[in-house]
């Protein structure tokens, strides 16, 4: 049985993956800090769940802490990690940037280091389509350059892509960095528009919207985003022999087995129709504030989702409708509105 440690695992998206890698038979060891930058009890209540299959443990830690994380990383040797731990979310960075530097900077060098001496199969880490910044060529293809990082949580990602290109290059350690666009869905993040709406639309109460509602986005369902994972477990990169190795449209490193690769749907959806999806879900209509665009946001997100394709055969296929109506009733039923 091959062990996969999960960091991040009481997250929204670590959660997700670790129940389809138990589904699929592995092994998952999961590791996760339980911060509270949102409602630490969803996160219980996602560990709850995990912790019901025979095949999960899991340990609470920061990631700044290397001790901790290596002792647990030693006593269980993966085969594989995949890292989601992270400080997340776009406009927070503008508040607290110090969290961004000690969990993304700190923390992903300290799950690398691990990965190093261990020698793991595969080394799978999160990245965002933020690292696209101020890029106005659509869609985004991974082979664009990315250097207008717009928020210190973009450039900490960017760092992350650039920290473990050297180590997959100097220890051929097979890494593969995805590209995650506005994952949305069951179990999400409170601190997402998703969540945030339907709240607001359920309870009557407001909801601000950014840029006046001249936003668009690649909105990427969980499970699709999750399967797209499990499938790039078994696509670690290899180091190419010569640069023409690499398959056109690959963004293989020509000099280490490493490689980027967007996650998303593949198109942009106006996010006043979202709102409009999910204002029909509850059978409500919003009460909407519009705002002005804010700091460090991007107006518009769209993925080239074709190396993903290419690579494991599989494209994300919920549309946002499906999306929004499968979340709106999680929502109801977790929350009992
Ligand atoms: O995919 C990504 O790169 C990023 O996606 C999200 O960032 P964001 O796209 O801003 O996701 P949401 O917070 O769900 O916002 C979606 C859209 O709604 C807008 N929004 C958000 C919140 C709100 O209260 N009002 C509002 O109009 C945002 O400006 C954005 O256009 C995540 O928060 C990041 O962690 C992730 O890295």
């Amino acid at each position: 049985m091959r062990t996969v440690l999960v960091t991040g695992s009481a997250g929204f998206i670590g959660f997700h993956l670790s129940q389809l890698l138990l589904e699929e038979g592995f092994r998952v060891v999961g590791f996760d800090g339980m911060t509270d930058y949102y409602d630490v009890r969803i996160k219980q209540r996602r560990h709850q769940m995990l912790l019901q299959h025979p095949h999960f443990s899991c340990l609470e830690g920061m990631l700044e802490d290397f001790e901790t994380l290596h002792a647990l990383a030693l006593a269980e040797k993966p085969d594989v990690i995949v890292h989601l731990a992270a400080q997340a979310g776009v406009r927070y960075s503008l508040e607290n940037p110090r969290a961004y530097i000690d969990a993304n900077l700190i923390g992903t060098f300290n799950v690398m280091e691990c990965a190093r001496e261990l020698g793991v199969d595969h080394l799978l880490m999160a990245s965002t389509s933020s690292v696209y910044g101020a890029n106005t060529e659509m869609p985004f293809g991974e082979d664009q350059k990315c250097d207008t990082p717009l928020t210190l949580y973009a450039a900490t990602k960017k760092a992350n892509e650039a920290m473990a290109h050297s180590y997959a290059h100097l220890w051929n350690l097979p890494t593969t960095m995805f590209r995650f666009f506005t994952v949305y869905g069951p179990w999400g993040r409170p601190d997402m528009a998703l969540f945030k709406f339907t709240r607001g639309i359920l309870e009557g109460t407001p909801i601000d919207i950014y840029n006046d509602g001249e936003m668009y986005r690649d909105f990427t369902y969980v499970a699709d985003l999750v399967r797209g994972i499990r499938l790039l477990i078994d696509a670690a990169p290899v180091r190419p022999d010569t640069p023409e190795d690499i398959a056109e449209g690959d963004s293989l490193s020509p000099v280490a087995p490493f490689r980027v690769v967007n996650i998303g749907n593949g198109g942009k959806v106006r996010l006043m129709d979202f709102i409009t999806a999910i204002e029909a879900e509850c059978g409500r209509e919003a009460v909407k504030n519009f705002m002005p665009m804010q700091q460090g946001d991007v107006p518009a997100t769209w993925a080239d989702a074709s190396l993903l394709k290419s690579l494991t055969g599989y494209a994300p296929q919920t549309s946002f409708r499906e999306g929004v109506a499968r979340f709106v009733a999680w929502y109801r039923d977790y929350y009992r509105v």
